[in-house]
Parts: C-alpha cells; sequence; structure tokens
C-alpha cells in the first residue's frame, strides 16, 4: 500500500493550518466557541484536541450521547477525553428520543439502517441544540476518506458547520492524534459508527482503511486510472472500482441539494 504518512515538518504545518482554520470559523461566524459529539473513538478525540488547542478549553462544549448500542468503554473514553481536555460536556441518553421517533412512525422498528441513521440525525439535533442556544458552531468530525466513500449518516453526524479534519486520510487521522498527544489506546482504536451492535466500519465497507486511504490516495484524488492503480497497489480491480462506485453513489452526500435550473 502507499505510505501517506506525513513528515513531523508537515504534521506540525498541517495541525497549525487546521487551528487556523477552526479559529477563522469560529471568529468569522461571530461565535462563541464549538460543539461537538464525543464518541470516544479517534475522529472525534483529534477533533476535541484541536478545538481546545485553536479555541481554549472554556470555548469547547462536548456532547457524550450514550445509545443503546453504544458500548460503556467507547462513553467512558469519550468522558476521559473531556475530562482530560478540562472541557465542559454533557451526557444525554439519546435512546428514549429514538424511541418517541418510532412510537409515531412504527413502521421503521426493527430497521437496523434506518434507525441506526435516526439516532446520528437525533445526536444532530442535539448538537445544535446546544449550538444554538451557546452561539456556537458544530464541530464536524469526518475525515476524507469517510466523506469520500459516503461512509456517514446524510444530516445525521454529516450535520456540522465545518470539517476541521476532513481533508486528512483515517491513516493520518491516526498520525496526527499521536502527534498532539492523544493517548495511545484510542489513536489505535478500532473505527466504528456504533449506529447497531458491533458494527466496524471495515466491516461494513468490506476493506479496510489502509487499502481504502490508498486507493482514494492514488485513483479518486489522484491521477492513476483503475488499471494502474491495481498494479501499483497491487489490489484487484473489484475493489478499486467498488471504490468508485462508493464515491460516484454518494456524490450527493458532499453537496448542497440540488434545485431545478431556473426558467428563462
Ligand atoms: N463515520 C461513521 O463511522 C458513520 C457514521 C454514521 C453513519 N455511517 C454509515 O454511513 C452509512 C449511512 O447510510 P446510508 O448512506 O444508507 O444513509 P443516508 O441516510 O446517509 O443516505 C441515504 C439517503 O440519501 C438520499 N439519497 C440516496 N441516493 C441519493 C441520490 N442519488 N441523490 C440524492 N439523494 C440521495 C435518500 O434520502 C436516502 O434515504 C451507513 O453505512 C452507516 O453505517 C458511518
Ligand atoms: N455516542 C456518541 N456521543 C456523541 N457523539 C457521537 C456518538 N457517536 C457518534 N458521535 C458523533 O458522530 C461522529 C461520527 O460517529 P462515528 O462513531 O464515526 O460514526 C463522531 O465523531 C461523533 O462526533
Ligand atoms: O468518529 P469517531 O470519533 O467515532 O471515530 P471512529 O469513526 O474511528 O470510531
Amino acid at each position: 500500500m502507499l505510505d501517506l504518512r506525513f513528515s513531523d515538518a508537515e504534521l506540525d504545518q498541517r495541525r497549525d493550518h487546521i487551528l487556523a482554520f477552526i479559529q477563522d470559523r469560529v471568529d468569522a461566524a461571530g461565535a462563541d466557541g464549538a460543539v461537538l459529539g464525543l464518541s470516544g473513538g479517534i475522529d472525534s478525540t483529534l477533533t476535541a484536541f484541536l478545538a481546545v488547542e485553536a479555541l481554549g478549553a472554556e470555548h469547547v462544549h462536548g456532547l457524550v450521547l450514550p445509545a443503546t448500542v453504544s458500548s460503556e468503554g467507547n462513553m467512558s473514553d469519550a468522558e476521559r477525553v473531556a475530562q482530560d481536555l478540562e472541557i465542559s460536556y454533557d451526557v444525554i441518553e439519546i435512546e428514549p428520543l429514538v424511541d418517541s421517533l418510532l412510537e409515531v412512525y412504527p413502521g421503521a422498528e426493527g430497521d437496523r439502517e434506518a434507525v441506526g441513521n435516526a439516532r446520528a440525525r437525533v445526536r444532530g439535533v442535539m448538537n445544535y441544540l446546544v449550538a444554538n442556544h451557546e452561539n456556537r458552531l458544530v464541530l464536524g468530525t469526518g475525515n476524507r476518506s469517510e466523506a469520500a466513500v459516503g461512509y456517514f449518516t446524510k444530516y445525521g453526524d454529516g450535520a456540522v458547520d465545518c470539517h476541521p479534519i476532513g481533508t486528512l486520510y483515517k491513516g493520518q487521522v491516526r498520525q496526527l492524534a499521536r502527534h498532539v498527544g492523544v493517548p495511545e489506546e484510542l489513536a489505535a482504536k478500532t473505527a466504528t459508527a456504533e449506529l447497531w451492535a458491533d458494527q466496524t466500519d471495515e466491516d461494513e465497507l468490506g476493506l479496510s482503511y489502509e487499502v481504502l486511504d490508498s486507493i482514494l490516495a492514488t485513483h479518486i484524488d489522484g491521477p492513476l486510472s483503475v488499471g494502474a492503480t491495481c498494479r501499483l497497489l497491487e489490489v484487484d480491480v473489484e475493489t478499486v472500482e467498488r471504490v468508485r462506485t462508493l464515491y460516484e453513489q454518494s456524490e450527493h452526500k458532499r453537496h448542497v441539494p440540488p434545485a431545478p435550473d431556473p426558467l428563462e
């Protein structure tokens, strides 16, 4: 696979660039700081570390939003991140809110994907409730690997005001996290959306982030054809075409919803 790691100098440059980005977004909005969901995973942990460095701990508010499918380990990691960073945070159980959606629309009961995505959307509603109330921006935690294949819930975890780590591939997220002092056990953690029990990103996507990142850098974001990518990375054509299909099918998630062209 491709070695996509940054040099130490590049890591410093990336960190500084992201810190300036967060400060600029908050200043430009006239906001008093930022809100973000803390899941105990590496994306939200890195984003929280960077937000605190950019804005100061008193200007960052974390939300830990357990559902019935959330593991205790992840939720306690999320709280530990907030405590170590000394940011204010709330723990709010979201399952009663999901249950009330299903009470008024029982037809979706048992639909793992629809209910899982509803969990992500309820979290988005909570983030904006706090952001509105405290005049803060909602920080996204998505990275380039997830965005490129649409591995996020439209208007769920995708409902945010900006994406500080949105240009980093997943392996680079882990590398930058270690560089800014995120504890190793969090930096090395298995990625999971935790929208349903035992879900992991790599199982659901059907490929490892190492392979995905390399195909994205080479073929989707880079200039190489399917054939050249297969030869360079020694992966089969079906894998590269699958990534291409995920990329094309998720195009709608990366754009503002379209309206018809104006009539002349
Ligand atoms: N970062 C994470 O780890 C994370 C977080 C949340 C969700 N996820 C994953 O993301 C996926 C989300 O599921 P999903 O993508 O099926 O649901 P989604 O709700 O995000 O997107 C599907 C919806 O998009 C709309 N849509 C579909 N095709 C369209 C098109 N061509 N043009 C315009 N709109 C279109 C429709 O409304 C459809 O219901 C799941 O695999 C979930 O596990 C990952
Ligand atoms: N349990 C959670 N509490 C708060 N915020 C959460 C929780 N689970 C997910 N989130 C937020 O959504 C994004 C994406 O989640 P994935 O775990 O990658 O699906 C995460 O970074 C949190 O900001
Ligand atoms: O978005 P997070 O923080 O939950 O990270 P991961 O997707 O790696 O679980």
